[in-house]
């Protein structure tokens, strides 16, 4: 049996390190060649010396430079270090690869992502932005490569394994499931003076802060409805979603004949991580979930009303590929800026709204085009932004 060669993109993030303890649980199956961290440089550092990859990249030329130092004067040799955009593209097309895992944040990863997929690399799909800001050109690409795009993110990897239970065509709805986050039962009257430190608490899983707090909007889901959409090919309408607290079921797929299948499984994203790199073979795992201290699976619909993001996110899907942009683009501005602590939780939603009432339709065709696009939003959300904090 022949070892994969993996590139890792984002590999000092959660799914990142998550997928690192893949590798070494199973070493006679994978092994990482390449890696693409941001700005860790100590975490990166530790990630050389332990698996020795043949190139690594860091967001910028100081911190490359930094990187390079740290291993020459630790003894570490025969790693190249690059850096930006260009070294994350390195990175996921060097020639030895053979599967891509994509774990980048936003849609710094989407260039990566999307020339790993023009190289002919199988992926494992973490970072939904890219599929949201470019998911049409992303899908044609990977047609056309006759490349597996194998989605890693919780729902979309469960609503994968439910798929292999049916036809495309038998297929009538899908159902997403969503933790409703720290604030499922929180008093509206108090949105208003959540923190971040409330905001980044989730109930279920531990994940990087940007998907945190996304979760915690809602908008996570509603990012995940236009994943859906493109990844399986189906229109907003027939992407549900149910709020089911306990994240045991990762999602379902109702068929034509009133079955409907789940995946359950522990909140761990090493298993769909194993699944995508694994696929089409299911390889022996401990990641087992303990079905006798199974009692109670519940759901719930969202609400709207406490959760506008999800709202926005279905305008967004039915108003079309500028609007996905711009709905990721004002998010990814809002949710730092949140952080920050320069606008409230609530002007999380109120920029993204702003931004796409400001938004035309539009349908971008290259992915410089995606790139001009989500500058435009980033630069409107700022506005949007900043005129909320000067009232804030
Ligand atoms: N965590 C989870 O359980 C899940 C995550 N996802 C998706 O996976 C992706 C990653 O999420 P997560 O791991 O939680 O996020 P983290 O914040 O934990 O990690 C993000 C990774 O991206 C790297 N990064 C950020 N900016 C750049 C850049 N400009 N160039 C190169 N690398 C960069 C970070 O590097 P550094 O830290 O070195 O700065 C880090 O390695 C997101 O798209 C998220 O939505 C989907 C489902 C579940
Ligand atoms: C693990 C994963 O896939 C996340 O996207 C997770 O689902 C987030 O939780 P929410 O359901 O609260 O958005
Ligand atoms: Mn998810």
């Amino acid at each position: 049996m022949s070892v994969k060669k993996i590139a890792i993109l984002g590999s000092t993030g959660s799914i990142g390190t998550s997928t690192l303890s893949i590798c070494e649980s199973f070493p006679d199956r994978f092994q990482p060649v390449s890696l693409a961290a941001g700005r860790n440089l100590d975490v990166a550092v530790a990630q050389c010396k332990q698996w020795r990859p043949r190139l690594v990249s860091m967001a910028t030329e100081e911190l490359a430079d930094q990187l390079a130092a740290r291993l020459r004067s630790e003894g570490v040799t025969g790693i190249d270090v690059v850096h930006g955009t260009a070294g994350t593209v390195a990175v996921a097309t060097l020639p030895e690869v053979d599967f891509v895992v994509s774990a980048i944040v936003g849609v710094s990863g989407l260039e990566a992502t999307y020339e790993a997929v023009k190289a002919g690399k199988d992926i494992g799909l973490a970072n939904k932005e890219a599929l949201v800001a470019a998911g049409e050109l992303i899908i044609a690409e990977a047609r056309r490569n006759k490349v597996a795009l194998l989605p890693i993110d919780s729902e979309h990897n469960a609503i994968h394994q439910c798929m292999r239970g049916g036809t495309a065509a038998e297929v009538k709805q899908i159902w997403l499931t969503a933790s409703g986050g720290p604030f499922r039962s929180t008093p509206l009257d108090l949105f208003a003076s959540i923190t971040p430190a409330q905001a980044l608490k989730h109930p279920t899983w531990v994940m990087g802060q940007r998907i945190t707090i996304d979760s915690a909007t809602m908008l996570n889901k509603g990012l995940e409805i236009i994943e859906a959409c493109r990844l399986f090919d189906l229109p907003p309408a027939k992407v549900q979603v149910t709020i089911h607290p306990q994240s045991t079921i990762h999602s379902l797929v109702e068929y034509v004949d009133g079955s409907i299948l789940a995946q359950l499984s522990v909140t761990d994203m090493r298993l769909p991580i194993l699944y995508a790199m694994a696929y089409p073979e299911r390889i022996p795992s401990e990641l087992t979930f303990d079905m006798k201290s199974l009692s109670q699976l519940d759901f719930q619909q969202p609400d709207f009303a406490r959760f506008p993001c999800l709202r926005l996110a279905y305008e967004a899907a039915e108003a079309g590929p500028a609007h996905c942009i711009a709905l990721n683009a004002a998010d990814e501005i809002a949710v730092a800026a949140f952080l920050e602590g320069r606008i409230p939780f609530l002007g999380i939603p109120r920029t993204i709204e702003s931004v796409l009432q400001l938004t035309k339709p539009g349908h971008p065709a290259s992915i410089q085009a995606v790139l001009t696009a989500d500058h435009e939003a980033r630069q409107l959300a700022r506005e949007v932004a900043l005129g909320q904090a000067a009232t804030h």
